[in-house]
């Protein structure tokens, strides 16, 4: 072939744009993230690397301030890299967030309160558009998280795991192939909790998203991640990269596993070393 130049494609990405299971979903290559200047500037992230594969579910945990949220956002675009990379999907994270190729959950629902249900999962599709998404999509997400028949009620009128299930469903409204999560369960009740935990994993099937998820509790970060990734502080680095070798699908009864308390354990015993 004469005068044609070969197309580059981004590592993780094929020639028609999907990604295998093996590739890389996200790639951080030595990040560095500081904030501020001089005597006021703190290291939140210091030579971080890890690879998270398309279609995975990676927990993430650490002691409070070692740079899980600031590792979230930094994947999402929100906060820069001083040093190092970030490849989401094979492209930039600026990219990544223009493509809409990635969904952030926080710890609060942050819905509109004027909006009922159903009117705050559409929200994603009224703002960037609908594309290929199908008018059903928002009645059948709160049907997936477990709200069918609550379409109509406002934000007020929900609990607070009924809120966050809206979150969810918004979330995954525009198919997003990557689900950030900050500490989503982080202010519900331990049952509502679990049983989130539970449907997480279920909706984490169904879809085939790749999850990243991030909390402070154990049992938490064991039961739903395929991998833990821990955290140390001061400054935020890694301390491992933890496989939990439990079978899927994962029922609530299987923390009463020996084989589960041992990962429990083993991940208890990092955190103290962190
Ligand atoms: N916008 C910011 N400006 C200045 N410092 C920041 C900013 N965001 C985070 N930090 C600092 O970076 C470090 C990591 O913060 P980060 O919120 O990522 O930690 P975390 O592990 O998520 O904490 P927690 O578990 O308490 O939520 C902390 O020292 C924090 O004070």
């Amino acid at each position: 072939m004469i005068g044609q130049a070969a197309a580059v494609i981004p590592s993780g990405v094929s020639p028609d744009g999907m990604t295998s299971p093996d590739q890389a979903a996200v790639s951080v290559r030595n990040l560095d993230v500081r904030f501020g200047d001089g005597e006021n500037a703190v290291t939140a992230l210091s030579d971080v690397s890890v690879e998270i594969k398309a279609g995975s579910f990676v927990t993430m945990i650490g002691p409070s301030g070692c740079g899980k949220s600031t590792l979230l956002r930094a994947i999402a675009d929100l906060v820069p890299a001083s040093e190092g990379e970030i490849v989401v999907l094979g492209h930039t994270p600026a990219d990544a967030r223009r493509d809409r190729n990635f969904s952030f959950v926080f710890q609060e629902a942050t819905l509109l309160p004027w909006r009922s249900a159903i009117d705050n999962v559409r929200l994603p599709l009224e703002v960037g558009g609908g594309g290929t998404v199908d008018d059903g999509e928002p009645a059948r997400l709160l049907e997936v998280v477990g709200l069918a028949g609550r379409e109509n009620a406002l934000p007020s009128e929900l609990s607070g795991g009924m809120r966050q299930r809206v979150a969810i469903a918004r979330a995954l409204v525009t198919k997003p192939k990557i689900l950030l999560m900050d500490e989503p369960f982080g202010a519900l009740d331990e049952i509502t909790r679990d049983k989130l935990n539970e449907e997480l994993l279920r909706i984490w099937q169904e879809t085939g998203t790749t999850i990243v998820f991030v909390t402070h509790s154990i049992p938490e970060a064991a039961f739903l991640g395929q991998q833990v990734l821990v955290l140390a502080s001061h400054p935020g680095r890694v301390k491992e990269f933890m496989a939990v070798d439990l079978p899927y699908p994962r029922r609530l009864t299987d923390r009463d596993t020996l084989a589960f308390v041992e990962i429990s354990a083993h991940l208890r015993r990092l955190l103290e070393e962190c």
